[in-house]
């Protein structure tokens, strides 16, 4: 049996909705071997970060070359890189180890408003990261910071799908959890344009979803499947893990990573 195997390099998130600990779970859920390089610790539950704690360049490093040179990694996904440091080791070690479906979800700022990523590191993310990403997940402040756009509507988005895509990325998704009415992504190829919708969930329990999303499709990607079957199969599971959200903790709670495979817990 060929295993998939997809590696995380993101923020660990103590309350376990978002980041390495979302990502592993959802890698899980669907069949891929998880693997993690944990760039920082956050003190973090559904009420907000009380702290982050950068792991040191070097430990990051070896951690990506201890999974890189021996389990080996079919696809990868980036989250919280907290500075422009370590935004550059991780390109780096892309380029060394040859990954070549990387996936980055350019975290940025936490819903609750703490920063997950230093204000000037962005270039780096445009300059070394974006050019050695097959795709990249922005959200809609994400992408706005990334071009400079204001964004309105869902031209705005496909408008700033096409400016990120000249960045060097292959295929650009801007996600559309921060409009309003349904929760409508766009997807850009270089070319053409699709969409990914649902229905709008009134729900506060949305903790980690761009950590879920994107990991969802890092997931299939490793998998082997191609780019639009993957996409829409990871906006089924966040669909499914927002629709059914567990309920826990007193503040924006996580989604529920069993939903997929498990309506109607
Ligand atoms: N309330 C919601 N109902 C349904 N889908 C949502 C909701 N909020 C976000 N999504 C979807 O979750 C995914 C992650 O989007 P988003 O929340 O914008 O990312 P981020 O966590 O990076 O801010 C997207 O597919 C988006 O459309
Ligand atoms: C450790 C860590 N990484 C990423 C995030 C951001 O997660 P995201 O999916 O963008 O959604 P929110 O958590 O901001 O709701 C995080 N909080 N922690």
């Amino acid at each position: 049996m060929k295993v998939a195997r997809a590696l995380t390099i993101a923020g660990s998130d103590s309350g376990g909705g978002a980041g390495i600990q979302a990502d592993l779970k959802t890698f899980q859920m669907l069949d891929v071997f998880g693997m993690s390089a944990i760039t920082a610790i956050t003190a973090q539950n559904t009420l907000g970060v009380h702290g982050i704690y950068p792991v040191p360049l070097e430990g990051i490093g070896l951690q990506i070359d201890a999974v890189a040179t021996d389990l080996g990694v079919d696809a990868a996904k980036t989250g919280m890189l907290a500075d422009a440091a370590i935004i550059r080791l991780v390109a780096d070690k892309v380029k060394e180890h040859n990954i070549e479906k990387l996936v980055v979800d350019p975290v940025m700022v936490a819903k609750g408003g703490a920063r997950l990523l230093q204000e000037q590191a962005q270039d780096a993310l445009i300059h070394d990261l974006l050019p050695v990403a097959f795709m990249t997940t922005p959200n809609i402040p994400e992408a706005e910071v990334l071009t400079g756009l204001s964004i309105r509507s869902l031209v705005d988005m496909k408008e700033a799908a096409k400016r990120i895509g000249d960045m060097g990325v292959k295929y650009v998704i801007v996600k559309g959890g921060h409009m309003q009415g349904d929760a409508i992504d766009i997807v850009f190829d270089g070319t053409s344009f699709e969409q990914l919708d649902s229905k709008r969930f009134e729900t506060p329990h949305t903790h980690g979803t761009g950590c879920t999303f994107s990991a969802a499709i890092a997931a299939e990607l490793a998998k082997g499947r191609p780019i639009f079957e993957a996409v829409a199969t990871a906006k089924a599971f966040i669909t499914a893990a927002i629709r059914e959200s567990l309920g826990i903790g007193h503040g924006h709670g996580p989604t529920n990573h069993w939903a997929y495979f498990r309506s109607n817990l």
